[in-house]
């Protein structure tokens, strides 16, 4: 097996990729390429973003480094209309945000989202977007109270608010990690900013952004009726409980 060559051991023109995509991670790359092109085309199509605005990464394990250390992330180059989002189009960086493949800028949140992928192991992937309900939320810097079942199944508890937070480096990473980390909440809404979501992969992370925007809506509207009524603590856990556990398909029981 090869080894992978390190992002910070080889110079590079600023703006070059540093590395190669390893020889044992170029399946699961084009693989990750495919599945994070489809995933943009899901924004639009729940109309969670207008132009260029959102985001969708995907995490690469190198599980020859258990540590996760040399993991990669597959995302969008920045600014590129979503009707050309393809698979080859996609760009490949390392957790620390260095290029490793793609011929044109990434995302320019692609440091946030490593940085997620830095600090929480579990997660495969963080979706952006500025869905307008959330987005309202998150102007207000106010949460998102769990008045709703489907809040207690997807979300656990309130939608938290993140810490304002300047564009382009590690800083929305920082304030993503730092509210979702004691959380159950796959969603944080980033003060002044909108919503980012996490997943297990990029996919769960899409989900929970249409959630996000579904449950920010109703509560919104509930509002403009009166106060909504929270969901007691113990009936939101057993909710969720049931939700992440039972609810859906479960795996056929092994047969003898
Ligand atoms: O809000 C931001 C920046 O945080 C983004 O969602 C942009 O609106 C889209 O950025 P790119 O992913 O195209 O660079």
């Amino acid at each position: 097996m090869s080894t992978p060559t390190p992002a910070a051991d080889v110079a590079a023109a600023p703006g070059a990729a540093t590395a190669a995509v390893p020889a044992h991670l170029r399946d699961a790359v084009d693989a990750a390429k495919e599945r994070v092109a489809a995933l943009h085309a899901e924004l639009p199509r729940w109309e969670l973003v207008v132009w260029t605005a959102g985001n969708v990464s995907e995490r690469v394990r190198d599980a020859t480094y258990p540590d996760g250390s040399r993991d990669l992330l597959v995302i969008k180059p920045s600014g590129v209309a979503y009707d050309d989002i393809t698979p080859a189009a996609m760009v490949v960086c390392d957790l620390d945000a260095a290029l490793v493949e793609g011929d044109r800028s990434p995302s320019s949140d692609t440091a946030a989202h490593a940085y997620v992928y830095r600090h929480l192991p579990d997660v495969g992937g963080v979706v952006h977007t500025h869905s307008t309900y959330a987005t309202a939320w998150a102007a207000r810097g106010e949460p998102v109270p769990c008045v709703l079942t489907m809040m207690a199944d997807e979300f656990g508890g309130d939608i938290p608010v993140g810490p304002f937070a300047l564009i382009g480096d590690d800083s929305i990473g920082r304030g993503i990690v730092e509210t979702l980390r004691d959380s159950r909440s796959p969603a944080v809404l980033m003060r002044n900013h909108g919503p980012f979501t996490i997943g297990k992969d990029a996919r769960a992370a899409v989900k929970a952004a249409v959630m996000c925007e579904e449950v920010a809506r109703t509560v919104h509207v509930s509002r403009q009726l009166g106060e909504p009524t929270r969901i007691p603590q113990d009936d939101v856990d057993s909710l969720y409980a049931r939700y992440q556990n039972v609810y859906g398909q479960q795996p056929a029981p092994d047969r003898p």
